[in-house]
């Protein structure tokens, strides 16, 4: 479908003004179906992938339908974290950039409850917030919702889902009646667009239409390993892969801490993000991860919905994640708007049954690949300083350096080769020199050689067929144990971490976060439900829903 710009539609000039600024030139496809509906009064269901610009879809119809002489909140977006209610927050401010009169205010848990209040009882046009803080503001009166006439739901399955659906229903009891209702997500499984009839009128479905779940431009791949290995693998996989901003994803909050300070320890730039952190430091980490101090983000569920940080290259599922629309939206935090990006989903023994249910219901493929030797990044980062030197002598005159080079070579009576071998070996650093390459190659062929008679390649399949290496040769057959046996006989002194990773996993869970119950039980509903999530764009009533399956009767 051709995409509309946005001087053709039906936007305030003025919002118009504000979002080229930001850089958007045309509509995506959900803004292009979603914003008309909405500007007209229609409640919708907007389902579109990760990274697509559900925000603006909902933020641009909702600070243009404010009346800037009323000084009641007009409309309240409820998220189901404190950062996406920040970042929500945001985005809706830069949108009003040139509409005098909208004001936006974030309210969430575990900010000063006052300076809230204060702030509520000026004049407030949007209230951004996540459910439990706004409850608290409605009971203590601080909130006065009869201005409402618009409520969205953000990342709408995971608000209508179990740990939410009680204090959505609370908060949309107080709000007046005539009111429109927008709900929006990546995923919205069946059993949830069973009841959204509750909470709309005549709602207008809007799902853009996708092969997969998942992001295309997101290339994902799994590697088998074992448990006490997984930190070993993340670490050759972020030195190989140099990603500008990783995300890794750990089921439990105190999986997350252990693996944030084991890879402080090894020089990394992380930090980890979960419920247990006061709000001061979540701001924090989630600042330093936005402004690029912080490269490594490790976090629980908590930052896998909504998230937008520029720059995110690669995803990592350090565990695997519970349910399938938690991959979806974690994998998602790479590959935003157009950009490319990896994820890298470690897989345990069984565990390998849960990429084959996500594969499926996500109509996606997830890639084995071999866990990069360390003589794989040893070139990998040569190859990084190679591409930075050329920049360098393509950038900059270097002949007054040149000569000095010269006169060393000369003094020394060395090659120049010797002599860039030398700066070479200065920038890699001692620890790539743990494993001489070629050692390495030798003594991985008798290892192998003795271990299976002879063969070898057992999983060359694994070799995917858009590896940055690939194409050059330099792939060998190995097996992760292979690799991961020879890094413990050469690497002894980096074990002791491995304990932490024996460990159970922390029973105790970050309250919505840290997942409820089977996800085996989950994954056969979902089997059926993703049959329906991604047909043609499609538009029907309440009315046309068959009440028992919860899917379209008939299409316009
Ligand atoms: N029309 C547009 N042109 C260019 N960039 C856009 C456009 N609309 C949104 N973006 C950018 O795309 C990125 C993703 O947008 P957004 O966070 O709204 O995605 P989303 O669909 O809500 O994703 P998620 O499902 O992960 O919450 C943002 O950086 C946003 O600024
Ligand atoms: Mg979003």
């Amino acid at each position: 479908m051709e995409a509309i710009r946005y001087e053709n539609s039906e936007i305030d000039e003025r919002i118009i003004r504000a979002v080229t600024e930001i850089g958007y030139e045309e509509m995506t496809p959900i803004q292009q179906s979603a914003i008309p509906a909405l500007l007209e009064g229609r409640d919708i269901i907007g389902q579109a992938q990760t990274g697509t610009g559900k925000t603006a879809a909902f933020g641009i119809p909702l600070v243009q339908m404010i009346d800037p002489e009323d000084e009641r909140v007009q409309a309240i977006v409820l998220c189901p974290t404190r950062e996406l209610a920040i970042q929500a927050a945001d985005e809706l401010r830069r949108y009003a950039k040139y509409l005098p009169g909208v004001k936006v205010l974030p309210v969430y848990g575990g900010q000063d409850i006052e300076k809230q209040i204060r702030s509520l009882r000026g004049k407030v046009s949007i209230v951004v917030g996540t459910p439990g803080r706004v409850m608290d503001h409605m009971r203590r009166h601080t909130l006065k919702l009869e201005g409402i006439r618009m409520v969205v739901l953000d990342e709408a399955d995971e608000m209508l889902n179990m740990g939410f659906v009680e204090d959505i229903e609370t908060i949309l009891a107080g709000v007046p009646e005539n009111h429109q209702t927008a709900l929006f997500s990546a995923t919205m499984p069946d059993e949830i667009l069973r009841i959204t009839g509750r909470y709309q009128k005549d709602a207008q479905m809007i799902q853009i239409e996708r092969k997969e779940l998942t992001i295309p431009l997101v290339k994902q791949y799994y590697y088998e390993v074992q448990r006490q290995n997984k930190e070993e693998v993340v670490c050759r996989l972020l030195d190989y892969y140099n990603p500008k901003r990783s995300l890794i994803f750990c089921n439990t909050k105190h999986m997350a801490d252990v693996l944030c300070e084991n890879l402080k320890g090894r020089g990394y730039f992380a930090d980890a993000l979960h419920g247990d952190l006061s709000q001061m430091m979540r701001d924090k980490v989630m600042n330093s991860f936005r402004n690029g101090t912080t490269e490594i983000l490790i976090a629980t569920d908590v930052a896998a919905r909504g998230l937008d940080v520029d720059d995110v290259e690669a995803v990592f599922n350090f565990d695997i994640p519970q349910d399938v629309e938690y991959y979806v939206h974690r994998i998602g935090r790479t590959g935003r708007a157009g950009r490319k990006g990896r994820s890298f989903t470690l897989v345990v023994g069984r565990e390998i049954y849960r990429i084959r249910d996500i594969e499926r219901i996500c109509n996606t493929q997830i890639k084995p690949r071999m866990v990069p030797s360390v003589a794989d990044i040893t070139q990998a980062k040569a190859s990084q300083i190679f591409d930075q030197v050329m920049e360098v002598i393509s950038n900059n005159d270097l002949s007054s350096l040149q000569k000095k080079v010269e006169d060393k070579i000369e003094e020394e009576n060395i090659t120049a080769m010797e002599l860039c071998a030398g700066f070479l070996k200065l920038h890699l650093g001692d620890d790539m020199e743990e494993i001489p390459a070629e050692n390495y190659i030798e003594e991985m062929r008798k290892k192998r050689a003795e271990r299976k008679g002879g063969r070898s390649g057992r999983r060359d399949d694994r070799r995917g067929d858009d590896d940055r290496r690939e194409g050059k040769g330099r792939r060998r057959r190995q097996t992760d144990e292979d690799v991961l046996d020879m890094m413990r006989e050469h690497r002894p002194g980096k074990r002791k971490s491995d304990k932490a990773f024996d460990k159970k996993s922390d029973k105790k869970s970050d309250k919505k976060f840290e997942k409820k119950g089977s996800d085996r039980k989950r994954s056969d509903k979902s089997e059926k439900k993703s049959k329906g999530l991604f047909g043609k764009e499609r538009t029907f009533k309440k009315n046309d829903i068959d009440k028992k399956t919860g899917k379209a009767k008939k299409w316009k």
